[in-house]
């Protein structure tokens, strides 16, 4: 039975099965949301991080490669979720109800309704209709906003990294651009070296004065210090930012929600759900489905046995795996293999038992694998199903 480490809530009923959570300090695997996962946690026990959720900033990424360890996400599970409150926000951004809301709140004594239509000039609002918003990132979040955005009458730009075959948006070649032009900017580009403060002083004097800027990316995107001072000397308009951190508050300036894009039931149940069956069929049978750092490898568990492999990819490291195998005579039934990078990840489909495996040979065979150059992580997995005939190891 796998020890989970969940960091943050999740419900695990339907897999008590495979696996159970336990509060340890070198699980199997680790299951988070947005927390930090702690570098101590990357142990030689530690086969997996799943996140639930896109962003994987909060994990060491490089060690758990060097660990071995895949690191798991939900691309697009929340996407909607986080579409749905970015155009929250651009309707709220042009339309002061919550003020008109307290104020109405306020009112009392009769004539209700005529003391509210007069108080309706201290609320008038923009619309959206016509007005161009820029969208930097283009992924899974970014064209689904851009599609909305273009259905409610918006002009539509933006910029990606590398350019997307998308209707709908005029992509331009620099993020410069886009703020030349655009009333409202959203970023929604992961965090990573590349992209933190991708926002900074010189970016905000090519802001237009009445623009507003959304940040449901990731607060490092910005630079916070840059960003107060462009507000202060009003080279832009209004900061609304999924990302709360203490010298933001109380500036009118800015609105802060509490990392709010991707909270709805719908998000937050799609992403768990992929979690935990990405999490059981790895842990089970070493299938690589949305992995950030292990190549894509998927291979029906017909036999008894498999191994998997996570290596540096050298050019004879096959040959060496191979040689390995011959010695012990076992064969190679099935196999897939794929790289990414640097990396290989290979599942291999064998029998041990018909092949006549002791229980120290199979020991042996693990150690002479495991001490292949190159060899990052070696796994001997049984099959889980209930199908396949018991089969019973000779000692
Ligand atoms: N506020 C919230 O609750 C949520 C925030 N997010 C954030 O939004 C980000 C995007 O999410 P998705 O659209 O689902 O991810 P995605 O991976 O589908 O899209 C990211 C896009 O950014 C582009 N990109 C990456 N680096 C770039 C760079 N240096 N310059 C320009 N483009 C670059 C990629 O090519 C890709 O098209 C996540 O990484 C996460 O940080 C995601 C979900 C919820
Ligand atoms: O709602 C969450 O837990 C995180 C959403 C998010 O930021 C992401 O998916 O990257």
């Amino acid at each position: 039975m796998y020890q989970i480490n969940a960091i943050d809530d999740f419900d695990v009923t339907e897999f008590t099965d495979t696996f159970q959570l336990k509060e340890t300090t070198a699980p199997d695997a680790v299951l988070v949301r947005s927390s930090v996962v702690p570098d101590s946690l990357i142990t030689n026990h530690l086969l997996l991080v799943a996140r639930s959720g896109i962003g994987t900033n909060t994990i060491n990424i490089d060690a758990c490669t060097k660990n071995g360890t895949a690191v798991f996400n939900t691309p697009g599970a929340n996407a909607n979720a986080v579409k749905e409150l970015v155009l929250q926000s651009l309707f709220a951004s042009v339309r002061p109800l919550q003020a008109a809301i307290d104020a109405t709140a306020e009112l009392s004594g009769d004539q209700l309704q005529a003391k509210a239509e007069a108080t309706r000039h201290q609320f008038v609002g923009g619309e959206l209709y016509g007005k161009t918003v820029g969208i930097i990132g283009l992924g899974a979040i970014g064209q689904r906003l851009a599609n909305s955005c273009y259905h409610l009458g918006m002009q539509v730009i933006g910029y990606n990294r590398s350019p997307k075959n998308l209707q709908h948006v005029q992509q331009l070649e620099t993020i410069e651009e886009v703020l030349q032009l655009a009333d409202f900017v959203v970023l929604l580009l992961p965090l990573s070296d590349g992209t933190r403060h991708i926002m900074a002083a010189k970016q905000f004097r090519e802001m237009r004065e009445n623009a507003t800027l959304l940040n449901f990316g990731r607060g490092e995107l910005v630079d916070q210090d840059a960003l107060l001072t462009a507000l202060k000397q009003g080279q832009f308009h209004h900061y609304v930012t999924d990302f709360p951190h203490r010298d933001l508050q109380h500036n009118s300036a800015v609105t802060i929600l509490p990392h709010l894009g991707g909270n709805t039931i719908e998000a937050l149940s799609n992403s768990a759900n992929i979690t935990l069956q990405n999490t059981r069929d790895f842990l089970e049978a070493g299938t690589i489905r949305s992995s950030v750092n292990f190549p894509t490898a998927d291979l029906p568990f017909t036999s008894p046995q498999r191994l998997t492999f996570f290596y540096e990819d050298r050019p004879t490291f096959w040959a060496d795996v191979t040689a390995v195998l011959n010695q012990f005579g076992l064969p190679i039934l099935e196999m897939m293999s794929n790289t990414r990078d640097t990396v290989g990840y290979t599942i291999v489909n064998t029998n041990l038992i018909e092949h006549h495996l002791t229980i120290n040979q199979r020991t042996e065979l693990q150690q002479a694998l495991s001490a292949l150059p190159g060899m990052i992580r070696l796994r001997m997995l049984d099959n889980p199903s209930e199908l396949l005939p018991v089969l019973e190891l000779q000692p």
